[in-house]
């Protein structure tokens, strides 16, 4: 169906075939028509190489009864799924099997996203299009796709508008916690589990938690909270060695990237001026230079890493105000257990992303 209501909101799912593409597309057709006001109309647009793949989850999804259109693109057709594209969201690419790290999948997965980030900057408008990258390494590869956006597009703040999905992490720590807490004897007073801020990257040691910013975390014993932050930072691996050999995080990624489009919606919809979230995005501009104060507040306590995951406000300009403030909250411990090795490993995976 084509895409033509002035009125649409239009999300496009890239890699829609695969693990975490159906299931998010899944939650994007049956939830999107209940975020939005009445007189707008929702259109989800998914593409992937795997063309008899796409084909029978656009026909399988339509038959759906929401509110939200949906069409299929496959082959050359990315052109389709892209133009007019609100929301570009990434899960293409190949994931992990046991015994394999993140960057292993980095040769692979970067050639893939450099050629998603050529099509882009064909098709999309990239003054008003927000890029959502779940595909691994994270780490890597949101540095090669903002670098092949800039290629394609000089002179315009690209890097404000890609967004590496670090949810999941945020995700984990909350259930985690959430069960260390009902473990230790404690009721829990909502159904609402408590938020943690995670920062840093990822992947392993650069998944950072703050728990220590949790009210009631602190009453868990420290070796809990240790626990805590290693079942964090290896979460990916542990559905990794159960799915043995059948892929990674697939379920609970799409829920985090669902919770983060919906975040989005109000923005689309122009009901608010600005988001806020926890993304991994880029810190300065093609020229180095940092993309605002705050940023360059960011830069001065993590050793200038033109990249990090922190909690920022997104407006129609893509990348806002970071709170680089979140450095100065965190505990003793985060910062010279936690903070520390982060930064070196992701000076590593950043450098590798803009070597390619
Ligand atoms: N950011 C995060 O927290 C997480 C990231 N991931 C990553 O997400 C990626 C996808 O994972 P799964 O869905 O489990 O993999 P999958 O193999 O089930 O699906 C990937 C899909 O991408 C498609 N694809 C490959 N090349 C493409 C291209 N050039 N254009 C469009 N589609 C293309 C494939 O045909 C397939 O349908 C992996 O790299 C994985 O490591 C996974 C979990 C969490
Ligand atoms: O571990 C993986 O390869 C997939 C992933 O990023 C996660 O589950 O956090």
């Amino acid at each position: 169906m084509p895409h033509s209501v002035n009125e649409d909101i239009k999300i496009t799912v890239v890699g829609a075939a695969g693990g975490i593409g159906q299931s998010l597309s899944l939650l994007l057709k049956t939830q999107l028509a209940s975020l939005l006001p009445s007189h707008r109309h929702a259109h989800l647009a998914l593409y992937d190489v795997n063309a008899d793949a796409v084909r029978g989850v656009t026909a399988d999804l339509s038959h759906i009864d929401t509110g939200v259109s949906v069409s299929g693109y496959e082959g050359d057709g990315i052109g389709g799924a892209l133009e007019h594209a609100d929301v570009v969201l990434i899960p293409a690419g190949v994931p992990r099997k046991p015994g394999m790290t993140r960057e292993d999948l980095l040769a692979i997965n970067a050639k893939i996203i450099k050629s998603l980030g050529a099509s882009i900057a064909k098709y999309c408008d990239l003054s008003k299009v927000f890029v959502l990258l779940i595909s691994n390494p994270i780490n890597s590869l949101v540095p090669v796709l903002v670098k092949e956006l800039e290629a394609h597009a000089p002179g315009l703040p690209v890097e404000r508008r890609v967004f590496g999905i670090t949810r999941l992490d945020a995700v984990r720590a909350s259930t985690f916690l959430h069960e260390a807490t009902v473990r230790a004897g404690s009721t829990p007073k909502s159904n609402t589990l408590p938020y943690v801020p995670v920062i840093g990257g990822h992947s392993g040691e650069t998944i950072v938690p703050l728990f220590s910013l949790v009210p009631g975390a602190s009453d868990l014993s420290k070796d809990t909270l240790k626990e805590l932050v290693h079942r964090v930072q290896y979460g990916g691996d542990e559905v990794v060695k159960a799915k043995n050999g059948a892929g990674s995080a697939t379920l609970s990624m799409a829920h985090a990237a669902y919770k983060v489009v919906e975040s989005f919606i109000p923005l689309l919809t122009g009901s608010v001026p600005s988001i806020e979230g926890t993304f991994y995005v880029a810190l300065q501009d093609s020229k180095g230079q940092p993309i605002n104060a705050s940023a360059q507040k960011l830069l001065s306590h993590i050793n200038g890493l033109p990249y990090f995951a922190v909690p920022l406000r997104v407006t129609s300009a893509g990348v806002d105000e970071v709170d680089a403030g979140i450095i100065e909250r965190m505990s003793l411990f985060e910062r010279e257990r936690l903070l520390a090795p982060c930064l070196g490993k992701l000076q590593g995976n950043i450098s590798t992303g803009l070597s390619l």
